[in-house]
């Protein structure tokens, strides 16, 4: 068998870890960090030192600040910068794609102003085929996959012989990839359980108990699948990694960047305050923006989306947000 070939595009902590994954079953990985300095310390010291200093990166792992001369060559290629930034850096990139090369999304946004999902950029920006983009999406947390614990995910793609490619190219002893076929259901599962988890990082930092938070869990679960369905996706995949597994996950985890972020909020603290006391990526600040108007073009009632938008860029008191998700009107299960 050929040794596959890849290069990750984005040196945060789920590049990172991901570059480890394929690595560890048997990939030659390129890094590509925006900052040379990152560059070179996973070439030098084999460690990244500002997203996973304590995790040692594997032999085959290498990195470099040029975008091209990771992309030149690779059969994989990953895309794991924050979702907003994706078209921008994509356009520039788009030139040194192989010919048959398989774009990987690791991204859980919506775009904003387009409200367009990471694999629709991919094919829009890059000028590929849908059935050359997958999606890996599940409950992986990044610091718990870089120290090898053990944790299932999904490989998604319309074309399913790439799905296989993909799933064996990252499957190790401690990572297990399933495939699937619906690409928007994945891939709205990953966005939209951020927007619950900083509603769930609200009500953890407002000493709300269990009841509110299952409850929570399982509404927004409940409003996922109503637009993955309006939109076409399978509700079953809104029971499995992608969906119900990923959303436990983020909600359960103090390490989820989601989840803090939200209980800056319910702290009471302003977007920007919040904003300046995290550093990493939390997709669901923006992308509730998106999702919520997603929802609205598409008649889908996303309560818990709306008021967390309320709450982040409207300044609503979280209080008063939850006030109007429990007195709306009574309805059916
Ligand atoms: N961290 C995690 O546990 C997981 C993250 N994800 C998703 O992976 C994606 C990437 O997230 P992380 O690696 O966690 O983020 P991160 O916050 O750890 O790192 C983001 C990386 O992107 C770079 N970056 C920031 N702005 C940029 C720009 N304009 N152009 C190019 N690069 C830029 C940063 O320097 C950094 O290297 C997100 O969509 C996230 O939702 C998915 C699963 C797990
Ligand atoms: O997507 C994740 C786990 O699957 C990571 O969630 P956060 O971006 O909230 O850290």
């Amino acid at each position: 068998m050929t040794t596959t070939t890849a290069a990750v595009l984005g040196a945060g902590s789920w590049g990172t870890a991901f570059a480890k994954v394929l690595a560890d079953a048997g990939a030659d990985v390129t890094i590509w960090a925006r900052r040379e300095q990152v560059a070179a310390a996973i070439r030098e010291y084999g460690t990244n030192p500002d997203y996973l200093p304590a995790v040692r990166l594997p032999e085959r792992v290498t990195a470099t600040s040029d975008a091209g001369k990771a992309i030149a060559g690779a059969d994989l290629v990953v895309l794991a910068v924050p979702s907003q930034t994706l078209r921008g850096n994509l356009a520039n990139w788009a030139a040194f794609l192989e010919p048959d090369a398989t774009l990987v999304s690791l991204m859980k946004g919506i775009e904003l102003g387009t409200t367009k999902r990471m694999s629709e950029v991919v094919v829009e920006t890059a000028g590929v085929p849908a059935d050359r983009v997958a999606v890996v999406s599940g409950p992986n947390l990044a610091a718990e996959i870089a120290a090898e614990q053990p944790a299932a995910t999904v490989v998604a793609c319309i074309d399913m012989a790439r799905a296989t490619v993909v799933q064996r190219a990252v499957t190790t002893s401690y990572f297990r990839p399933y495939t699937n076929e619906d690409v928007l259901g994945c891939e709205l599962g990953g966005a939209v359980k951020n927007v619950i988890a900083l509603a769930y990082g609200i009500a953890t930092a407002m000493r709300l108990g269990d009841n509110t938070k299952a409850t929570l869990i399982t509404r927004g679960l409940a409003e996922t699948a109503r637009l993955g369905v309006a939109l076409g996706a399978d509700p079953l995949t809104f029971a499995g990694l992608a969906g119900l597994g990923d959303l436990v996950a983020t909600c359960s985890s103090p390490l989820s960047r989601n989840r803090t972020f939200g209980e800056h909020l319910g702290r009471g603290e302003t977007l920007e305050e919040a904003q300046a006391a995290t550093r990493q990526t939390a997709e669901g600040v923006k992308s509730c923006l998106a999702i919520r108007d997603l929802a609205r073009t598409h008649n889908v009632d996303m309560p818990i989306t709306e008021q967390v938008e309320k709450v982040c860029h409207e300044g609503v008191d979280p209080r008063k947000a939850l006030i109007a998700l429990m007195s709306r009107e009574t309805k059916a299960e």
